[in-house]
């Protein structure tokens, strides 16, 4: 079995959380927190920071990143599993802009577009707005239907 190590980025203030509209490659045109591949040598929270830094322009020192959340995805016809680490965080510097990548908006926690987001995160993200962490499978068949998913509540990583 195949496994692509994935980071996932939600920075959040009281209300709000930062999301970013995807301008490209995997997830085009979906909102999504920002991440992406690990590479070798690099450990989870530094790329996390990495992508963050690169996606939207924010700085977040990797202490400051909180795991929250774990998550394999497999698709159906796939041998490859994307496993997702799900980092928050309301520590960071700098502002927010436009990259190549991801277009940063803040959305209050009433009002996340969840219609134009990956259909998995309808389910997770109330654990995450509610300060939960998480572990969770999602089967797919292609990008738009969960065949089967389980997802557990957590005390700690
Ligand atoms: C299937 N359900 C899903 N639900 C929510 N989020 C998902 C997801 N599947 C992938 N993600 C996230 O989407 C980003 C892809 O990032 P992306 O930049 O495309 O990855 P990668 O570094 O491999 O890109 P390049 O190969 O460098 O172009 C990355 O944060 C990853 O965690």
């Amino acid at each position: 079995m195949n496994r692509k190590v994935l980071t996932l980025v939600l920075i959040r203030k009281l209300n709000e959380v930062l999301l970013g509209y995807k301008k490209r490659g995997f997830g085009v045109n979906k909102w999504n927190g920002f991440g992406g591949k690990v590479e070798a040598k690099e450990g989870i929270y530094e790329a996390a920071a990495r992508e963050l830094r690169e996606e939207c322009g924010l700085v977040v020192l990797p202490v400051n990143l909180e795991k929250i959340g774990l998550i394999n995805f497999e698709f159906v016809g796939d041998p490859l599993i994307l496993e997702v680490h799900v980092f928050t965080s309301t520590k960071y510097e700098g502002h927010p802009f436009e990259t190549e990548e991801m277009l940063p908006k803040w959305f209050h926690v009433t009002d996340i577009p969840f219609d134009d987001m990956w259909v998995d995160d309808k389910l997770w993200f109330p654990l995450f707005l509610s300060g939960k962490k998480f572990k969770g499978y999602f089967l797919f068949q292609g990008h738009d239907v969960i065949l089967k998913h389980n997802l557990e509540n957590i005390t700690c990583f």
